[in-house]
């Protein structure tokens, strides 16, 4: 039996995982269970699935999770700094880590720290500080499992070639709702148009990523540190039916691909059984529903974002964690009605620009320079109007 802790148990991944964990009844359990503020979803899982712990960040739900699980020998805890403390708990088998965005850094650190095997979800830890996290689990001989699909994709593939030379992989890219439209059509695309993703029901901010491609961005360089490559290693193509979840060619050009209709279950199931692969109902693929998969060149003219992250990689340093901070930032934004789609990337590259660039970031270098933006892309987007960021 593996005691696993999700982290963002409410979200998108969190509630897949608990789906995972159900199906396997005698061989995964829910040991620890977070939230950021949705009391209401913490408290019905916590009743279903009975974890030893569950924390909510906010603080002033505190008492509301509390009282609902008083009949019920769980610990209830609350604030972020709980879940940085617990994840360290001697019990856990696997951290899996769905909280969104830089949120997921201090955690999952600290659980590597103490010996955790981590699957990883969230992509933003790697994109920050991929170079930390990648030694830090070498250290303490922890695995990093990737739940991302394209990650697992390759994962997967690499499977029985541990001695053999990659040449190069090939991530897939949906191409988002906006596959195809010109500059002119997205300077005034509304956030209800970005959030309906072709393929993925996903949280809200990784599918404004996958309109804009910054997601894809940020997976070029997840996968520059889950698989120890150099950035012109790493090609991405649009797929738009995301039935090929990524490929790896090899150095005698053999081309290996994993494949499945878009479900995230197998990816996270994949992780928390791994080395094993398990039994289950899920959907299954059949070529013959799908009898035209394509492949096309993305758009990174249009799509500055997935361009911009090529160019973090290869300048390094802290570069990375300002991308990720003034996107952050930038989707939110864009979620608030309070920039536009276009200016994201404006706001990403300005920050690229002013903020100061650091060559060997310590933890405090990140959480600086993470703040640092912060700061700077909120201003950026107050003093500038809508209007003329939509222009
Ligand atoms: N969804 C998907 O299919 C995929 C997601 N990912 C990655 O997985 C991660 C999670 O994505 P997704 O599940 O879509 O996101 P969601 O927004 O659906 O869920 C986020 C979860 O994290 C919690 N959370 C949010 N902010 C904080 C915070 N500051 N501190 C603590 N907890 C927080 C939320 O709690 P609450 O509900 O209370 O707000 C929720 O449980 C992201 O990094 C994403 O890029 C990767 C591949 C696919
Ligand atoms: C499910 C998953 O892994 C997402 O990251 C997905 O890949 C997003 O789709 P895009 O290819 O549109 O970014
Ligand atoms: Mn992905």
């Amino acid at each position: 039996m593996k005691n696993i802790a999700i982290l963002g148990s409410t979200g998108s991944i969190g509630t897949q995982t608990l789906e995972v964990i159900k199906d396997n009844p005698g061989l995964l359990r829910a040991f620890m269970l977070t939230a950021n503020a949705n009391a209401y979803l913490l408290i019905q899982q916590a009743i279903e699935f009975v974890p030893e712990y569950a924390i909510i960040c906010d603080e002033s739900k505190y008492a509301q999770v509390k009282d609902a699980l008083a009949h019920l020998p769980i610990k209830v805890l609350a604030g972020y700094n709980a879940i940085k403390e617990m994840v360290t708990h001697a019990d856990i088998d696997i951290v899996l880590t769905a909280m969104v965005g830089f949120a997921g850094l201090e955690p999952t650190i600290n659980a590597i720290k103490a010996g955790k095997d981590i699957a990883l979800a969230n992509k933003e830890t790697l994109v920050v500080a991929g170079e930390m996290i990648t030694s830090l689990a070498k250290k303490h001989n922890v695995k990093i499992l990737p739940v991302d699909s394209e990650h697992s994709a390759i994962f997967q593939c690499l499977a029985g070639e541990e001695d053999n030379q990659i040449e190069k992989i090939i991530i897939t890219a949906s191409g988002g709702p906006f596959r195809g439209k010109s500059t002119d059509f997205l300077s005034s695309v509304t956030r209800e148009q970005a959030l309906k993703h072709p393929n993925w029901v996903m949280g809200a901010k990784i599918t404004i990523d996958s309109a804009s491609l910054m997601n894809k961005g940020l997976e070029v360089i997840e996968a520059k540190w889950l698989f120890d490559l150099e950035a012109d290693q790493i090609d991405v193509i649009v797929h738009p039916q995301s039935i090929i979840h990524s490929m790896v060619q090899f150095a005698d050009g053999s081309i290996k691909a994993q494949m499945g209709l878009p479900d995230m279950k197998l990816p996270i199931q994949y992780a928390l059984t791994y080395p094993g692969r398990v039994q289950n109902n899920f959907k299954r693929f059949s070529f013959v529903d799908y009898p035209n998969l394509s492949f096309e060149q993305p758009d990174t003219d249009t799509f500055r974002n997935l361009q911009l992250a090529y160019e973090a990689l290869n300048r390094g340093g802290n570069m990375p964690c300002i991308i990720n901070a003034a996107n952050e930032i930038a989707v939110a934004a864009f979620l608030n009605n309070t920039t536009g789609f276009l200016a994201m990337s404006d706001i990403i590259e300005t920050c690229m620009q002013q903020i100061v660039y650091i060559e060997k970031p310590s933890l405090t270098d990140y959480l600086n320079t993470d703040k640092e933006t912060r700061i700077f892309a909120q201003n950026l987007i107050h003093k500038t109007p809508l209007k003329a960021l939509q222009s």
